[in-house]
């Protein structure tokens, strides 16, 4: 073929090419026209992508929602509500709603689904069904024995590192991490029945701290951009990714497996444990070890934040708070209402933890995630019509304070407001938006929530019946990452044992 012929060939393709990006640009901007929202976003993913990437999306939302309203537009394809009374409805259990590809980025580049990346509400209620026993503890001995065991370690932790006599010298420790050592070593010994010992050696000893700060942003990001992960598996893209903290996460995988595969062949270990209780009910050894590995991430940067924060909001958010929780432990201690360590039942019989608990979960949501439901049929939402297949997703700072809802101050800390309201059906509604945190009454609410109730129940009584806390640096208190989930760190406290 004639050189002239090619070129007017390549230059009709390009030509082509453009107008279908044009049109379609043009096509996506249309389909969302009548939702406000700003500029770029009714263009271009892109917007998205650098907030996502920006560390603040939660409060980047937030802020639109003061602008925009109840609802509005961050992406060609996608949408936020932020009137909590529409994302339960979005959310219903029997709705016509299902998980948009957003999920994808849970599958983790594997050939088979996790419960968390499963977009189909048929094929995920069906493995639910087999992961519900041995999340709610029916099926499981070891549970709160496994939580009182990893308390005692950080309390040792402590007392061996980190205490600071009253006129001594400062220890400063990071609550921030040392949460997160903790909720790593629970969850390490729920789900694989081995305990990933950071407490003990006082260090991330697989490197799973490392990989979710280097890695999850990026995940979060590219998760707006539908199969985008596709390109994870590109040569260029695997001798880019940050080699060292890769390892860690690949030993992780490693030990998944191998504990897995324990359970299944001829002399297969039988046990009542988690991973027990998945494979008794039929998970396929494909599945079960990856199962066990999600676990992991799902149970342990969320409960940690939920410990850090509530005591951050403790410490400066309420120190009078703070005095009222340390008084009803001294009191519950006193008069023998508590065994040591502290029952799941005894602590749900304390009602400012109680009231603690659901106010630390309420102002700082520890999955704020986009979570984006996605409809196969048009819809009408916050009285916008909404085109199916359009990405539905929550604001999660402002549903959780909603000031109709919890009140004029609803974004300050302050556990009195579910001690103080007598109207039954203000509490109620109050209690169904708060636990939308977990996703609650959603077919997707989080399976964990029992055993993260558990560790919160217990945490924080453990650790004010023995110490004092106060913030180093009250000015630059912690740093933290907003990244569907957050990413924290260097909250220094100085930790006193009570006299
Ligand atoms: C305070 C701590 C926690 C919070 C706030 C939290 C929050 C959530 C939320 C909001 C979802 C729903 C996601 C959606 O709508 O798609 C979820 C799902 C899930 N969570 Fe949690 N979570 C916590 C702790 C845990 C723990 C400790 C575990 C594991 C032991 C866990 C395991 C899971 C799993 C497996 C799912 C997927 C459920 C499904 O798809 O059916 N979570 N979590």
């Amino acid at each position: 073929m004639a050189a002239s012929t090619l070129a007017a060939l390549g230059l009709a393709g390009t030509c082509l090419l453009f107008t279908y990006v044009l049109l379609s640009l043009v096509a996506g901007r249309r389909r969302l026209q009548h939702i406000p929202g700003p500029a770029w976003a009714e263009w271009t993913p892109l917007w998205l992508v650098r907030r996502q990437l920006g560390g603040r999306i939660s409060r980047d939302l937030a802020a639109l929602s003061k602008k925009y309203g109840s609802i509005y537009r961050i992406a060609p394809n996608w949408v936020v509500v932020s009137d909590p009374a529409e994302v339960r409805r979005v959310w219903a259990a029997r709705g016509p709603w299902h998980r948009g590809e957003w999920y994808g980025m849970f599958k983790f580049n594997q050939p088979v689904h996790t419960i968390m990346s499963l977009t189909d509400n048929a094929a995920h209620g069906a493995l639910r069904a087999k992961l519900v026993p041995g999340y709610s503890g029916r099926d499981v001995d070891n549970l709160h024995a496994v939580v009182d065991r990893r308390i005692a370690d950080l309390i040792a932790l402590i007392e061996r590192n980190y205490l600071s006599a009253r006129s001594g010298p400062l220890r400063p420790m990071d609550l921030a991490q040392k949460s997160q050592f903790l909720t790593l070593d629970i969850i390490s010994e729920l789900a694989v029945g081995q305990c990933f010992e950071c407490l003990a050696h006082d260090t991330d000893t697989y490197g799973q701290i490392a990989f979710v700060t280097g890695s999850v942003p990026l995940m979060v990001a590219m998760a707006v951009v539908p199969r985008s992960f596709g390109l994870l598996q590109h040569p260029v893209v695997q001798a880019v990714l940050p080699q060292d903290k890769m390892a860690g996460v690949m030993r992780m995988m490693a030990l998944a497996q191998a504990k897995a595969a324990e359970r299944f062949g001829p002399s297969k270990k039988v046990a009542r444990d988690m991973l027990g209780s998945f494979v008794a009910h039929g998970v396929s050894p494909a599945s079960a070890w990856l199962e066990t590995f999600g676990q992991i991430g799902a149970g342990s940067d969320t409960t940690a934040t939920a410990i850090r924060m509530t005591l951050f909001l403790l410490l400066a958010g309420s120190p009078a708070s703070y005095a009222a929780l340390q008084r009803e432990i001294d009191e519950a201690v006193r008069d023998g209402r508590v065994s040591g360590p502290i029952t799941d039942d005894e602590a749900r019989q304390l009602p400012y933890l109680q009231a603690v608990i659901r106010e630390g979960l309420r102002v700082w949501p520890p999955v704020a995630g986009l979570m984006p439901k996605v409809c196969d049929t048009e819809q009408v939402v916050c009285g916008k019509r909404i085109p199916a297949g359009t990405n539905v997703c929550w604001d999660a700072i402002s549903v959780l304070h909603d000031k109709y809802v919890f009140g004029d101050d609803a974004h300050c800390f302050r556990p009195e407001r579910w001690l103080d309201e007598e109207d039954a059906d203000k509490r109620r509604a109050m209690e169904q938006v708060q636990m939308l945190c977990f996703g609650t009454s959603s077919r997707w609410e989080c399976l964990g929530k029992a055993i993260a109730l558990i560790e919160l129940n217990k945490i924080f009584v453990e650790l004010l019946r023995r110490f004092d806390f106060s913030l180093v640096d009250p000015l630059k208190p912690f740093t933290t990452y907003d990244a569907s989930l957050s990413i924290q760190s260097d909250l220094w406290v100085r930790v006193q044992a009570r006299t």
